[in-house]
């Protein structure tokens, strides 16, 4: 029986790298990359492992498949193509190239991105020990300042949760996945059924979810994010989902239980009545109180972090802290001599943002596929770069010098990039001129109409 399980493995192994020929066909762009594994996968896309034979690089390239098949995967696909292309902050995934592939169901869209090498989700529950509070505090500071970036622009990014934060053995954390970011603006909900109908969903982001979400109560976008940065604190601390609802009635149940029966304010604005009989049901509810919520048998108390945790989840999304009270709270003292300088998000991508949600599916196709070069010319796109492959800036963020993260996986950490290394290997000369040959990101420009 010994014997066997080298073949069985051997087997796996094989049907594996099967699956991912047949997952990650590049079309002619297979010159220019290799797939090697299979290493995420979300609702929405595949993302694989993949060597790049121009640069020499490791990169990561997430396959949407079937992205022109419906208006909903269509208008994800570009709002995280418009993102993408524009922005370009050291806090925040950088992607390098994009191409397409034709199907049978429609167009796959590939995103070629720096290799990270695990998530903060690996990171907080990969190991029984607890995270350093200047770990901790590492991260949240970098969240923050990609955060800041984006709603300084006003973009809200409304699906923060720890797998869309990416991280490297140096602790150096970038988000990731921008399928649901949208221009933020406080609006009313449009649709009251569809909202309610949600009550029975399960949606796969719920423990982040704020509560003027559950409670069909008007959005305020960015707050939304300041809730999940909260969830996200929150659960670094206590090595576990801080609300772990499975259904949207059992998350409201554990929020009101915890944080107490919604003021009246937020009661009054609840559009749903379905929402609104369900918290009622449940009685008048204290709260528990922070100290209470965050207590752990085995982790001692921190007093800044708790006050911190208490104004990112304030459940009125008008009195919740915002990024730049966020960022300058006590908590990150340490970082306060830090300059935040950096460049503007551009204002392209907020036009662009706000163009997409209009837009109807024929034009979104249309969109993907100026945006995406075919596969097919791939070699004739020689010249000049767009701006999004352009090198970032040096990375201005303080290093984390605590020690490293020591991921297990087989991602090679010489294999991928970060603004540091790339410069350092520039700088040493070992491959001065990959980047040239890059082929550029997107064939044109292409204004969109609003
Ligand atoms: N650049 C990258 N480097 C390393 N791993 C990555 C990278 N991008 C994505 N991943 C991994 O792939 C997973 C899926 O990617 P992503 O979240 O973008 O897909 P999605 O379908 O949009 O997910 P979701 O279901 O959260 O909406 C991530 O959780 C992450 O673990």
């Amino acid at each position: 029986m010994k014997n066997k399980k080298p073949a069985f493995n051997r087997i796996l192994d094989d049907l594996a790298r099967r699956q991912l020929l047949l997952d990650f066909q590049f079309g002619s762009a297979g010159y220019n990359f290799e797939a090697i594994r299979n290493i995420g996968a979300g609702a929405f896309g595949i993302v694989c492992e993949a060597y790049d034979k121009i640069t020499g690089d490791k990169v990561a390239i997430k396959k949407i498949g079937h992205a022109s098949a419906t208006p909903t995967l269509s208008r994800r696909t570009l709002r995280e193509l418009r993102v993408l292309r524009y922005i370009k902050h050291d806090n925040i995934i950088r992607l390098r190239d994009i191409f397409r592939t034709s199907g049978s169901l429609g167009i796959n869209v590939f995103m070629v991105m720096d290799l990270m090498e695990g998530s903060l989700y690996h990171v907080i529950h990969g190991t029984y020990e607890f995270l350093e509070y200047d770990l901790i505090t590492f991260f949240m500071y970098q969240l923050l300042r990609g955060l800041k970036y984006l709603h300084t622009a006003g973009i809200a990014h409304r699906d923060l949760k720890p797998s869309n934060l990416l991280v490297n053995s140096d602790c150096h954390l970038r988000i990731a996945d921008f399928g649901m970011a949208k221009l933020a603006i406080k609006h009313e909900i449009e649709n009251i059924e569809e909202h309610c109908f949600y009550m029975t969903q399960h949606i796969a982001t719920l423990p982040y979810r704020a509560p003027e979400l559950l409670f069909v109560t008007p959005e305020h976008s960015t707050a939304v994010d300041m809730w999940a940065v909260g969830c996200i604190f929150a659960e670094m601390i206590l090595k576990r989902e801080l609300f772990p609802g499975r259904s949207v009635s059992s998350q409201i149940k554990i929020i009101v239980t915890q944080l107490g029966t919604p003021p009246d304010k937020i009661m009054d604005d609840i559009r749903c009545e379905r929402t609104k009989n369900f918290i009622q049901d449940l009685g008048f509810q204290p709260g528990w109180g922070w100290p209470n919520i965050m207590a752990h048998d085995e982790r001692e108390t921190n007093e800044m972090a708790i006050n911190l945790i208490s104004q990112l989840m304030d459940m009125d999304a008008d009195k919740r802290v915002d990024v730049n009270q966020a960022i300058y709270h006590s908590f990150f003292k340490s970082y306060w001599n830090n300059e935040i300088n950096e460049g503007a998000c551009p204002f392209k991508v907020k036009m662009d943002m706000a163009a997409v949600e209009n837009l109807p599916h024929e034009k979104l196709i249309a969109l993907i596929i100026k945006d995406t070069r075919a596969t097919e010319d791939e070699h004739l796109n020689s010249g000049s770069t767009s701006s999004g492959t352009s090198s970032l800036s040096p990375a201005s963020i303080p290093s984390y010098t605590g020690g490293s993260l020591g991921f297990e996986s087989e991602v090679s950490i010489s294999g991928t990039q970060t603004e540091n290394s790339e410069t350092n290997s520039q700088s040493s000369g070992s491959r001065p001129d990959s980047r040239e040959n890059r082929p550029p990101l997107c064939t044109e420009e292409i204004p969109l109409e609003i």
